[in-house]
């Protein structure tokens, strides 16, 4: 039986960057992957196809480029779903060869099959063809999760699906009910409606993406709006059926029924309220670890479960299960595992959030409703994307970020943005909020210009000025 100093159960970025960091530290380190292809939800279902797609979309339907070109320009006219799948295809196999070959690189064992605990430290993997025995020091579990499935709704990989299957759609709907909006509903609804895809949203709460700051999930709502997005806010999905409609000739849809007594219909329905953990099949009570009613973990700070030497790290632990937080979280698990405690800057605080919906959402700190709630005086600086010469440039005029500044001592307590370049524009703001930073920060510095970073000056301007620090 082959012994590890650390076995690590997933290769989503949780999984990977842990047993990099093990192999750095000159450990003994296996990976194991039960799926056919490494990378798991990034690279497969979630985040690399999503991203893909949505770039492809923005450039074949020209959507990006109408601020410049006008309403009706195009850059093709019938889009298919081969000429969308293609660029999700090339990065994702650019993406698997690049893991193999940084396992390869760093002496990492992948073996592929399902791990089961069969002992305190013993695992099994159940490959295609042969079952291994294994046993290790240290483990770093990084599972995942997957779509939530409830038994009452018929999912039919056709027409009524979760995020999984939408990605193997082979034609592209006319009509589509997305159920849930959050990050993945949102993100989605936004693509098909760019697609010209009629999309009706159903979301339970009064707010799509509830966790944003106010003014901008309002704005966002417009945005929706605009692009032809029907918003059924505060409507909650009772029941879904297939239907059949014999109306002339025989039509396939989907009926929705809310519990306000609505009834939706359309060609598909992607449900998308959440995600489920996958723990149940890992044999855990044979380490006497337990799971929730999601199958999530619980884990303390360094990512322990209630068996020190068993860590937890990605969506498996349940919030904020990003892509972006589940690879720094499966590194400092194994930091910890092995001895090599650091903090540095790590503050779970200023996690950025990077929505990539049509426009781009991103937000570092608090929201002004928090703020208010907690009884901390702030302004807000707000920047226009419409006073930005590098936005009227790209042709976005919409966009907008916002500073939270603290009343007294000016630090920088939250940032927001909507429109071109959020997700990178909001580094800046959550650099200068992890230095400690404050507005005149951005007041006494130069940015290049033409660029998006100047929003963060004119933002700046905006909030002091209105705590009557005139600047000019
Ligand atoms: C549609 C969508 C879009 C997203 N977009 C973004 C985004 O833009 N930005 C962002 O930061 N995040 C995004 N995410 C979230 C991101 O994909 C996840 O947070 C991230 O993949 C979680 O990483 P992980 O390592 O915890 O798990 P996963 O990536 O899920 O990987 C887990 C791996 O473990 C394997 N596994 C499970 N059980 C076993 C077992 N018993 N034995 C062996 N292997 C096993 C699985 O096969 C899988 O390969 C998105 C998610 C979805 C669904
Ligand atoms: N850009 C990104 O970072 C990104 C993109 C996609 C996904 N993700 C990750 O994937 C995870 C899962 O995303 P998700 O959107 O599936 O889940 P979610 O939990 O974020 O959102 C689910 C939404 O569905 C609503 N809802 C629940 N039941 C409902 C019902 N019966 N009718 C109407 N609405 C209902 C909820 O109020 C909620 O707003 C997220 O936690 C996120 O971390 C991240």
């Amino acid at each position: 039986m082959k012994h590890y100093d650390c076995v690590v159960i997933g290769t989503g970025p949780a999984g990977q960057k842990g047993a990099i960091q093990a192999a750095k530290l000159g450990k003994r380190v296996a990976i194991i992957e039960k799926n056919r292809v490494l990378g798991g939800a990034q690279i497969n279902t979630g985040t690399i196809p999503s991203k893909a797609l949505r770039e492809a979309v923005l450039h074949l339907t020209g959507a990006a480029q109408r601020g410049l070109f006008g309403a009706s320009y195009r850059v093709k006219k019938h889009i298919t779903i081969a000429d969308l799948g293609s660029v999700s295809q090339t990065v994702m196999r650019h993406e698997w060869d690049l893991i193999q070959n940084q396992f390869e690189r760093n002496h990492i064992d992948l073996l592929w099959g399902a791990a089961r605990f069969t002992g305190s430290h013993e695992l099994v993997v159940e490959g295609p063809e042969a079952a291994e025995q294994i046993t290790a020091d240290k483990f770093l579990v990084a599972v995942g999760t997957r779509p939530a499935r409830p038994a009452s709704i018929p999912f039919n990989e056709n027409t009524i699906l979760t995020s999984d299957e939408l990605l193997k759609l082979n034609h592209l709907p006319k009509s589509m009910i997305v159920v849930g909006g959050g990050v993945i509903g949102t993100e989605y609804a936004c693509i098909m409606a760019t697609l010209g895809v009629k999309v009706t949203l159903v979301e339970g709460r009064r707010q799509v993406l509830g966790f944003l700051d106010r003014e901008i999930g309002d704005a966002f709502h417009y945005f929706m709006r605009q692009r032809g997005i029907t918003l059924r806010l505060s409507e909650k999905v009772e029941s879904i059926a297939e239907i059949e409609i014999l109306n002339g000739k025989a039509r396939h849809l989907v009926e929705a029924k809310l519990e306000s007594g609505k009834t939706l219909r359309a060609e598909t329905l992607l449900y998308a309220v959440g995600r489920q953990g996958v723990c149940g099949s890992l044999g855990l009570d044979n380490v006497g670890i337990e799971f929730d009613d999601r199958e999530r973990l619980h884990v303390n700070d360094q990512y322990q479960t209630n068996i020190d030497y068993v860590y937890a790290a990605g969506d498996v632990i349940g919030f904020p299960a990003l892509a972006s937080t589940s690879m720094e979280q499966g590194r400092r698990a194994i930091c910890h595992a092995f001895g090599q405690c650091e903090v540095g800057n790590y503050n779970t605080e200023l996690f950025p959030f990077g929505i990539y919906a049509i426009p781009e959402i991103s937000m570092v700190g608090k929201t002004e409703e928090q703020l208010t709630q907690e009884g901390i005086p702030y302004e807000a600086g707000i920047a226009h994307y419409r006073e930005i010469a590098r936005a009227q440039l790209l042709g976005d005029t919409l966009g907008m970020l916002k500073l939270l500044i603290h009343s007294d001592t000016h630090k920088i307590l939250g940032v927001h943005v909507i429109g071109a370049g959020a997700t990178e524009l909001i580094h800046i703001g959550q650099a200068v909020m992890a230095l400690d930073g404050d507005a005149e920060f951005f007041i006494n510095n130069v940015f290049n210009f033409p660029t998006l970073a100047e929003c963060y000056k004119v933002a700046a301007y905006n909030g002091l000025n209105k705590l009557n620090l005139v600047y000019a």
